[in-house]
């Protein structure tokens, strides 16, 4: 069994429970937190005794709030890693590709990339006190792969554009009008009706499962490239002085200025 510092892995009668593990960041992942969620993710694939998989975050304020910014700030990336490489585009694959269900358990705000986490996940199960959005376009960032495209097939173009141009937060009697969440919860009672839904889906074919998310996942698979072409545009962008004034201020508790940016 790995060790983990970022995130916690528990196996709990046929669920495998990812938690993101960094409240103090607001569970917002860094370099290292993806290459753990990768191998928890990946283990839970392997397990023949795992049959769904809870990705949740810990603490009662946030599921993840994407990209660790105040890391990005300071170092102008998201901090080192085993392999070298910042390997978020392969963790949404690796959620889409796992051939078992994974079920988000928001558990708080979802916001930037961790609400792109949260869409990837075949279901989603939120807390009545949970908020939704995206903020790339507040702090320097933008995912112009999944988390753009794959958004406009959940909840469609219009609100889409809206969350994406606007970044406002969406609470999450909003986010189950739009699509975006199956059901929403008492936060007490959250990770047991993730629990439930996990044992529920124990007890179907994982074969008759497997192929069902394959089959889902088909008609959207070739946002794939479109993720790799998106994560190296947003690789160049994040170092440039118009990414880098996002982190900036955010960092500072400041509003970005982005005036110098605009072209013709
Ligand atoms: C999440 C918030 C809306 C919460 O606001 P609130 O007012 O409730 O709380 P605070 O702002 O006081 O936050 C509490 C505490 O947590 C820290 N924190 C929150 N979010 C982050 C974060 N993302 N990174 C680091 N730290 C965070 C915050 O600083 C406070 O700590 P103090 O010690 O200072 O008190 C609000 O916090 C907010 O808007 N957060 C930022 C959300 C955000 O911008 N997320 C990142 C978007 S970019 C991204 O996710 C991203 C994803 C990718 O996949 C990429 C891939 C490749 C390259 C880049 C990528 C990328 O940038």
């Amino acid at each position: 069994m790995p060790s983990y510092e970022d995130i916690t892995y528990d196996v709990e009668g046929r669920a495998a429970i990812i938690t993101i593990n960094r409240p103090h960041r607001y569970n917002a992942f860094r370099g290292r937190t993806v290459e753990e969620l990768i191998k928890a993710f990946r283990g839970a694939w392997a397990d023949t005794g795992v049959s769904a998989i809870i990705l949740t975050g810990a603490g009662d304020k946030a599921f993840c709030t994407g990209g660790d910014v105040k890391q990005r700030a300071e170092t102008g990336d998201y901090g080192p890693t085993e392999s070298g490489m910042f390997e978020i585009g392969n963790l949404h694959k690796l959620i889409r590709d796992v051939p078992k269900p994974v079920i988000a358990a928001v558990n708080g705000i979802a916001v930037g990339g961790g609400h792109v986490l949260h869409v990837l996940c075949d279901l989603s199960i939120a807390a009545d006190t949970a908020t939704f959005g995206q903020a790339g376009p507040r702090v320097g960032s933008f995912d112009a792969g999944f988390g753009s495209a794959y958004l406009a097939r959940v909840v469609g173009e219009k609100r889409a554009r809206e969350i994406w141009y606007l970044c406002r937060q969406y609470d999450a009697a909003t986010a189950q009008q739009w699509g975006l969440v199956n059901a929403v919860v008492p936060p007490a009672d959250l990770l047991d009706e993730a629990k439930a839904w996990a044992a529920e889906i124990a007890e179907k074919s994982p074969t008759a499962l497997r192929f069902l998310k394959q089959s889902f996942n088909a008609d959207t698979d070739h946002q794939a490239g479109l993720s790799n072409l998106a994560m190296s545009a947003l690789d160049l962008f994040t170092k440039s002085p118009e990414g880098l004034e996002g982190a900036a201020a955010f960092a500072q508790k400041r509003p970005a200025d982005f005036g110098a940016y605009v072209k013709a």
